[in-house]
């Protein structure tokens, strides 16, 4: 099935740009040794994977949108200090190599890739900075999440590549490549790694990594007792203890399933849990519009719904966070009113200790 939407060339750019970074961010997590990961002003771990993804989809996006503001989750000053010195070097490398890979078929090398495509250290650090767009309602935008949840990369589990084109708000585009969850979850021995793309209006589809192969998306309807929440596996991301007290409000019986990053609104359009639940666990920590964007997108196009813990749509136009954070809840269309009735009553109760 070809889309023929208005953002089927955006789409198509994006998916390019994310089967290239699974490549790199695969090929940096076989080699990936100590002095290549950094911690970040917020404790978070960052890693030359990072950078250099980050600095690859910017080069590609700004190459084909040069007038399209990004909004990246990483930035370039830690890399400009004499200490970053052999990060900075590393990520030139990493960066380079996945601009210049060979053109795969429907590349194009106005796009900035494919043999001859080699970037300066400066054009690398650059291509990063770009991503310091403040965000905001009007106009276009990309966002760039060039390894989200990294916590989980770090230890050989889930991440997950995500790009999305915003416009006045509403996110059009959402891409997300998941380089280490299985191809079919029925079918193991088929390996993993699968590229999770949605243009609003137009469906969502998984394809391979290579980016071919597409194949419709649709959340399979549950009854809520026979749901199965998707969590975090952060504790200090998501309350896990919260989550355990919705099951028990909607008496739903199977075991929570816990995955790193946006793999969790794929893996929930595929029917491998009947609804994400994000609730806060720290007053004042405001969600990134960038862990969100393709994802609401995708589960969308899939049949489902995305909203705070009020009901009300996430609102990708406050800046570069989706402002006070009320939890994040997505579910199939028909069970997503019986989930926020759960969370909104365990919250009821919670208020009543206080
Ligand atoms: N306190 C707090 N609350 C909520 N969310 C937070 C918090 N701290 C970090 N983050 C963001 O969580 C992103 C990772 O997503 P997940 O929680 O789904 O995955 S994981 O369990 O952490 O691996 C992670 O994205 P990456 O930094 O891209 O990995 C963060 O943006
Ligand atoms: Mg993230
Ligand atoms: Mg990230
Ligand atoms: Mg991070």
């Amino acid at each position: 099935m070809a889309n023929t939407s208005k953002y089927a060339f955006e789409e198509k750019v994006v998916i390019a740009a994310v089967r290239r970074a699974c490549a790199l961010t695969s090929s940096v997590f076989e080699k990936l040794i100590k002095n290549e990961t950094l911690v970040k002003g917020d404790k978070s771990p960052v890693t030359v994977g990072d950078f250099a993804a980050q600095a690859l989809i910017s080069t590609i996006l700004h190459n084909t949108f040069p007038n399209d503001p990004i909004v990246g989750e990483e930035d370039a000053s830690d890399l400009r200090i004499e200490s970053g010195k052999l990060m900075r070097e590393r990520i030139v490398e990493l960066a380079n190599d996945a601009l210049t890979a060979p053109l795969a078929a429907g590349d194009n090398v106005a796009w900035g890739i494919g043999p001859g495509a080699h970037r300066t250290s400066d054009e690398i650090l650059e291509a990063i900075d770009r991503g310091n767009h403040p965000g905001g309602p009007n106009g276009r935008m990309w966002t760039i999440d060039p390894i989200d949840g990294t916590k989980g990369f770090l230890r050989g589990e889930q991440y997950a590549v995500c790009v999305s084109l915003i416009v006045d708000a509403t996110v059009q585009v959402g891409v997300i490549g998941c380089p280490n969850l299985l191809v079919d979850p029925s079918d193991p021995s088929k390996g993993t790694g699968a590229i999770f793309s949605a243009v609003r209006g137009a469906g969502a589809r998984q394809f391979t990594l290579e980016g071919t192969d597409p194949v419709s998306l649709s959340i399979p309807k549950t009854e809520v007792e026979g749901l199965k929440f998707l969590e975090s596996v952060e504790a200090a991301h998501s309350s896990h203890s919260f989550n355990d007290r919705v099951t028990e409000v909607l008496g739903v019986q199977a075991a929570h399933v816990r995955m790193d990053s946006q793999a969790k609104y794929a893996a929930l359009c595929r029917g491998e849990g009947g609804a994400y639940l994000r609730m806060p666990t720290v007053v004042g920590y405001k969600e990134k519009i960038w862990d969100h964007a393709p994802g609401e997108v995708l589960v969308v196009e899939a049949g489902g719904i995305v909203t705070d813990s009020r009901g009300e749509l996430l609102n990708f136009g406050v800046g570069r966070t989706l402002g006070e954070n009320f939890g994040v809840i997505a579910a199939g269309r028909d069970v997503h009113p019986k989930v926020i009735a759960g969370v909104q009553q365990v919250q009821a109760e919670e208020k009543s200790k206080i």
